[in-house]
């Protein structure tokens, strides 16, 4: 080589390191596991138990190689992704470990035996250590208690729905016990308290929960604002529910709501209707996969940034009713009526023209659109809905949301009913809403559950609009405010621990 090309060589290198260290990029990947399950819901005996975890780490460990070959920094797997989630308390236990408090800086990969047996923890660490990436993984922490403590459960033992995060070296570094426990988590005690768990990185701040938590504000909302995280790491075994809580659809729109990196690794299952994750950012979906036909997992790798919280002018100061309570409602010859998203009375009105402007309103919240479609069938109705009110049966929380949605066929009686096709596109539309309450999660959802990524945004005067049109037919356009302090006392939790009660006011 000639010295004048060495140089040029030299410089381009140094331009690229310089750009590297510049940019505040991490590769970050997420793992849709289809989880092998127990064949049996019987007991098993503890190598039983390891036989079967020890299927499903074959599977996540070749997706953490071929992750860390395409250079990511870290990999999150599912919730119940190693074992399933047919359970009893008793039938789960041979499956559990004791899982040390991270301050004890351990690394099961070079030292095993130092708390018990450990299995999992050990092959979860090596995989971290040998990949040189973190792992994010769930799995079951037990804890002995006794009569001394007046909460220890009959069978002398705590089980938690956890989440671990071992290091590029194989060390624990994030224990967290799920707060936000479902349905039929009857396997598992709930912890005493909420966990605010994060751990610093040199790719940004990242912070930890599962699930069920992404929709309360314990801790999801208080590791964003209180604990100002970068990333949030989101192990999760989500059921998806059209026509607004479908996995893809409100973890995307909760990253842009809350302006960080939402790292979302669902369960594969489409028997239990599990599948949908992705790489949220606050601008949108960096990459997602949705998939109910196939058995398939699937690993997902992009770029992100490791601080979106400070790149330029995000997450904008939105005031998600300023623009709704500065205009008059559009006039009403437009006719409403009630439906059912669900168990939850909407207050609807049709859509009838091609283009125009309506408002519904239902107690506190008004909603209001402006839309024009790109044609108007005949075989298709679409109506503006709003709801504001206390959702669940067992667990009440309060939601107001406004929708622009598909109804499932002609008949106004299926409005709100879940539809996963549609063939009308919109040249523009617009929603806004008299929200009380900063937590509005954007939702614009296509055809075939798809995504619209760079295709709409969000104006700080809190209206949802599209940029040129929808590039695909419409499902749904919906603002999901969630209005955390009118949500009712957990029944559960405050029949265990009554001192919850209390400290609901935060
Ligand atoms: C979407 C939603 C909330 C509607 O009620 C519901 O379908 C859902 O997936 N909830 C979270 C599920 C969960 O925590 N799974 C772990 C144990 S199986």
């Amino acid at each position: 080589m000639v010295p004048s090309q060495t140089l040029l060589c030299a410089a381009v290198l140094a331009l690229a390191v310089l750009q590297a260290l510049a940019s505040d990029t991490f590769i970050a990947a997420v793992y849709e596991h289809a989880v092998i399950l127990p064949r049996t819901a019987h007991k098993v005996s503890p190598d039983d138990a390891l036989a079967l975890m020890n299927k499903n780490m074959d599977v996540l460990e070749r997706a953490i190689k071929e992750a860390a070959q395409q250079g990511a920094h870290i990999i999150v797997t599912p919730e119940d992704g190693i074992y399933g989630w047919v359970f009893t308390r008793e039938t789960i236990y041979p499956y559990l470990e004791d899982i040390p408090d991270p301050e004890v800086n351990w690394i099961p990969c070079t030292d095993p035996t130092r708390f018990g047996r450990a299995p999992v923890q050990e092959r979860l660490s090596c995989m971290a250590r040998n990949n040189s990436i973190y792992v994010v993984a769930n799995i079951g922490d037990k804890k002995p208690c006794n009569s001394s403590d007046p909460k220890c459960p009959s069978d002398g033992r705590y089980q938690y729905n956890t989440d671990v995060v071992f290091d590029s070296e194989g060390k624990l570094v994030a224990r967290y016990h799920k707060y936000n426990l479902f349905r039929q988590e009857t396997q598992f005690n709930y912890p005493r308290e909420p966990e605010f768990v994060t751990f610093e990185t040199p790719f940004g701040k990242f912070g930890i929960f599962t699930c069920f938590d992404i929709l309360f504000r314990e801790p999801a909302v208080v590791l964003v604002n209180e604990l100002q995280v970068d990333t949030v790491l989101f192990p999760t075994a989500w059921m998806n529910v059209l026509p607004f809580l479908t996995a893809v659809e409100f973890h995307s729109a909760w990253a842009m709501g809350m302006g960080v990196n939402l790292l979302s690794a669902n369960t594969h299952n489409t028997i239990m209707s599990m599948t949908g994750s992705g790489l949220f950012t606050p601008h949108g979906p960096s990459t997602y996969y949705y998939n109910s036909k196939t058995k398939e997992g699937r690993l997902l790798v992009a770029e992100l940034s490791a601080r979106p919280r400070l790149s330029p002018n995000y997450p904008p100061a939105v005031n998600w009713s300023s623009y709704a309570t500065s205009i008059k409602n559009y006039s009403g010859e437009n006719k409403t009526f009630p439906g059912a998203v669900r168990r939850d009375i909407f207050t609807f009105s049709e859509l009838k023209h091609k283009a125009g402007n309506h408002t519904v309103c239902q107690k506190d919240l008004c909603c209001h659109l402006t839309y024009q479609m790109s044609n108007k069938s005949k075989d298709e109705v679409y109506v503006l809905g709003a709801f504001d009110g206390l959702h669940g049966s067992v667990i009440k929380y309060h939601w107001q949301i406004c929708t622009l949605l598909k109804c499932k066929n002609t008949d106004l009686s299926t409005c709100g009913q879940p539809v996963e096709t549609a063939q009308t596109k919109f040249d523009m539309f617009s929603l806004s809403g008299t929200f009380g309450t900063n937590y509005v999660f954007p939702e614009v959802l296509y055809s075939g559950v798809q995504l619209a990524p760079g295709e709409f945004e969000v104006l700080s005067d809190g209206r949802l609009q599209s940029k040129n049109g929808t590039s695909k037919p419409l499902l749904t356009v919906t603002l999901f405010g969630r209005c955390y302090e009118k949500d009712l006392p957990h029944p559960l939790r405050s029949f265990l621990y009554p001192h919850n009660k209390k400290r609901k006011q935060l």
